[in-house]
């Protein structure tokens, strides 16, 4: 694979000290071997456990590939990606989590697949394929699998995994689809596809392995599941 094409990936980082120096390394492996220019932007939201000193290292190691901007708090996964996005310069984007739930060896095949069918948004995909989720209880296999198949059922978007979020995108086209989205925390992804749809972006999937963090903590909570079941109810009566 080679290309003039520019990649920027989005890592919102909450507490990911230990995961962030093996993801960035990874990361600027997969696109030094891919032979790909790219940036990553780190969106810390005030890590308690040193994030940001952490990244800074990181970019004194790395120079201006990697791209800090903190915020002062924790203000959610959606409103992370709306400050990475304003500050990107690639043609494209990747937005992906930074505790190796997302491996970014399914960069390299997402790639790919966007460029088959010049597709606006390339998702993974944890339903479909040889796709899957590993290290899960129950109980959250249950919530993924009930928040896809009631965002599905009620509005119909024709997309496998509606609340992951490992994606790429053309940057124009999250550009867009971004500023009609309205929700802030883990509702985001699942709006921002179904907005994306109804824009008539066409979509492209790839079967991704969905691994559970190793080190720290999942920052889903009871109150992100009912602001879910909301965030649905109100797309259906809108659109
Ligand atoms: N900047 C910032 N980052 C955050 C925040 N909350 C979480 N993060 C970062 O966002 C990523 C995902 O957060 P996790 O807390 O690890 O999420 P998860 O429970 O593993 O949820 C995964 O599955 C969900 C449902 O399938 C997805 O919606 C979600 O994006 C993620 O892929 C991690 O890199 C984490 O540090 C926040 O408020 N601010
Ligand atoms: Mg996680």
């Amino acid at each position: 694979m080679s290309s003039k094409e520019k990649y920027t990936v989005i890592l919102p980082t909450y507490n990911e000290r230990r995961n962030l120096p093996i993801i960035t390394w990874l990361l600027h492996r997969t696109f030094t071997e891919n032979k790909l220019d790219w940036e990553i932007i780190i969106v810390d939201d005030g890590s308690p456990d040193g994030t940001l000193q952490v990244a800074q290292q990181l970019q004194n190691f790395y120079g201006s590939r990697i791209v800090l901007k903190p915020r002062a708090g924790k203000l959610g996964l959606g409103t992370a990606y709306v400050h990475g996005l304003k500050y990107a310069t690639g043609s494209f984007v990747i937005i992906m989590d930074a505790d190796f739930s997302h491996h970014p060896k399914f960069i390299a095949p997402m790639i790919e697949k966007q460029k088959t069918g010049d597709y606006d948004i390339v998702t993974g995909t944890r339903y479909s394929g040889d796709g899957g989720v590993y290290g899960w209880d129950l109980k959250r296999k249950l919530v993924s699998r009930g928040a896809n198949l009631f965002a599905d059922t009620v509005l119909r978007p024709g997309v496998s995994d509606l609340t992951g979020s490992f994606r790429l995108y053309k940057r124009a086209v999250l550009e867009s689809a971004i500023a009609r989205t309205e929700s802030k925390g883990y509702t985001f992804q699942m709006e921002l596809m179904v907005r994306a749809k109804g824009m008539g972006y066409r979509v492209a999937e790839v079967p991704i392995s969905f691994v559970d963090r190793v080190y720290g903590e999942s920052k889903l909570g009871g109150d992100e599941i009912v602001e879910y079941a909301k965030g649905v109810l109100n797309l259906w009566l809108k659109v």
